[in-house]
């Protein structure tokens, strides 16, 4: 369909998150610590374009008792978004291009004294292997496209988005062959967030809006799937 152009850059971005997800940001010394929270530690580097704010922001976390497989599968599950998801109005599954691929529309809540913005995105779940002795990642990708089913409206001013969760599992394994439970496992999570506004935002109001809104989804959204799992079969 009207989409296959954008699958080949759906790879190309998914293999790109994966590669940057765990590397030390020494290289890039413009990182800036907004927060570190424990095991949460969410960093930003200051970028604009044509004077619009499009900050990069990276994060890591450490989540205890669910797995890669589990973060990944609940950040991506369409259905269930509005129960961990504050900042969105409305979330539609637009198309499923595959059991893994889907096309999404989110209207997110209009952030005085900003115009609402929508957002029209690609959204890919899959498990990645890395090639050494780690054990597979699990990775969920969320880009922008253009649909024609859904032309940019005058209501909203459309984001474009480039999302990267990447997920590993860590297992502590259990004293003399013991079941693995829940206590010993861990989910190390790298999230990379690239979101152009589409139009102009005050650097001062966005920049506050990021500060505030990205450590509170990383700790909602943790605690949504450490609530919603932990009577359930671990997901490997
Ligand atoms: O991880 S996701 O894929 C989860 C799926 O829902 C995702 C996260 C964040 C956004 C996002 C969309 C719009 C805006 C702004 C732009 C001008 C006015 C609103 C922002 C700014 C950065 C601040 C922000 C950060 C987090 C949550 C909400 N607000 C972020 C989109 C998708």
């Amino acid at each position: 369909g009207g989409l296959a152009p954008y699958l080949a850059e759906l790879e190309r971005k998914v293999s790109e998150h994966h590669r940057l997800a765990f590397q030390s940001k020494d290289g890039e010394s413009d990182w800036q610590l907004l927060l570190e929270e424990g095991e949460m530690k969410v960093y930003r580097r200051e970028v604009e374009e044509d004077g619009i704010v499009v900050d990069p922001l990276k994060a890591q976390n450490v989540v205890k008792g669910v797995t890669a497989h589990e973060i990944c599968h609940y950040f991506w599950d369409v259905d269930i978004r509005m129960e961990w998801e504050t900042t969105v109005e409305i979330v539609k599954l637009v198309e499923k291009i595959s059991d893994d691929t889907v096309v999404v529309y989110q209207t997110h809540k209009r952030m005085w004294p900003t115009m609402q913005r929508d957002s029209l995105f690609v959204s890919s779940i899959r498990q990645v292997d890395t090639g050494d002795d780690e054990g597979p990642s699990w990775v969920v990708c969320n880009f922008s496209v253009d649909h024609p089913s859904l032309p940019v409206s005058n209501k909203c001013v459309r984001v474009k988005l480039n999302i990267g969760l990447v997920c590993k599992t860590l297992v502590t394994p259990p004293a003399d062959g013991q079941p693995i439970t829940r206590d010993d496992v861990s989910c190390k999570i790298a999230y990379a967030a690239y979101v152009n506004p589409g139009g102009w935002v005050p650097a001062s109001v966005l920049r506050t809006l990021a500060k505030r809104e990205y450590p509170r989804f990383l700790r909602k959204f943790s605690a949504y799937v450490q609530g919603k799992t932990k009577d359930k079969p671990i997901m490997f």
